[in-house]
């Protein structure tokens, strides 16, 4: 196969109408490839359509239309292989309480039809730190237990792609940071494509390389992580002028300009081309009288938003 873990070519999908609603179009043509060997992170709002996309390839949504191959193996011609390929860690801690998590664990290798002699539970036991609890009921599992447990059956066929959705949503940072430790050493040591759904940002950008953003059923950015933080480079410098201006002054190359309604103008440059000192010396050479001035500076935060409000629209 390539350099893709993934592939996904023009996939749409639309729920069909039940009782009083009507049919919902999902995914509206989505083309994504993702890098094997990354962690590359799946960001949108509610709603966006990231979990439809993952139970897509996770065979748990059949597609209406489009292309997904997952570890060169296509859906639709080989739809065993390229479920054998992945492993999901879904958001909801759907847990048999009677099971324990050595049993959880071997039941759902059974599933995927790994033979008795090829199984690995207590190396995955080992990896999410439950060697403790293997005998124990789940019932009597902690939240984050359960959760490490979760990772563990997304885990037992070994899946050269492993997709966690939301897996830290609720979950306080020490586990946080342990779920985090567990899954790039899955991702160094083994290899292991890992594709994420994340609501902190921050999150995103501190594990993933690369990002893909969602917004009604359509992918709306695809970028490095760092060209997305690049972005966020972008500062604002809002001056409130002491008498009313309605010429915008000329400024540097790669500064926006604007007016506020309440008559401020802002100025948005990158930090990194452009100084502070000489968009305000701009503004003076323009011949207006400074009252007062602030800078703004967005975060990952901010970018989402924009991007998820302005190119978005149903
Ligand atoms: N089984 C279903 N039947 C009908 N509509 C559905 C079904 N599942 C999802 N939808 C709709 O499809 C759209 C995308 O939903 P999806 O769950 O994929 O979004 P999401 O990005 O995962 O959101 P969240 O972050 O809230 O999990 C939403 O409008 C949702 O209401």
């Amino acid at each position: 196969m390539g350099g893709n873990a993934i592939e996904i070519e023009g996939l749409t999908k639309t729920y069909a109408a039940s009782g009083s609603q009507p049919p919902k179009q999902a995914l509206k043509g989505v083309d994504l490839d993702i890098p094997a060997g990354s962690i590359f992170g799946l960001l949108g709002p509610n709603g966006a359509g990231k979990s439809t996309l993952i139970n897509i390839l996770a065979g748990l949504v059949l597609k209406t239309g489009g292309k997904v191959r997952i570890w060169g193996f296509d859906q639709d011609v080989n739809p065993r292989q390229s479920r054998a390929s992945i492993g999901v860690m879904p958001q909801e801690l759907n847990i048999d309480p009677f099971f324990t998590p050595r049993a959880a664990l071997e039941v759902q290798a059974g599933l995927y039809g790994v033979p008795k002699s090829q199984r690995i539970t207590d190396r995955v036991l080992k990896a999410i730190g439950l060697e403790d609890k293997a005998d124990a009921y789940a019932r009597n599992l902690s939240g984050g237990m359960r959760r490490r447990l979760l990772l563990g059956k997304a885990l037992v066929h070994r899946p050269q792609v492993l997709v966690l959705d939301e897996p830290t949503a609720g979950v306080d940072i020490e586990l946080r940071q342990m779920l985090w430790a567990n899954i790039r050493r899955l991702n160094e040591e083994q290899g292991t494509t890992i594709i994420l759904t994340t609501h902190y940002l921050e999150e995103a950008e501190q594990m993933c390389e690369e990002i893909a953003i969602i917004n009604h059923g359509e992918v709306i950015a695809r970028d490095s992580t760092a060209a997305l933080v690049g972005r966020m480079d972008a500062k604002t410098l809002v001056v409130h002028p002491e008498d009313p201006v309605t010429t915008l002054p000329a400024m540097p190359r790669g500064v926006e300009s604007c007016q506020r309604r309440d008559g401020a103008l802002c100025f948005t440059y990158r930090r990194k081309h452009i100084s502070t000192g000489a968009v305000i010396e701009a503004v003076r050479d323009a011949g207006i009288t400074i009252r007062d001035i602030a800078t703004e500076e967005p975060d990952l935060e901010d970018v989402f938003v924009e991007l998820t409000s302005s190119k978005g629209a149903a």
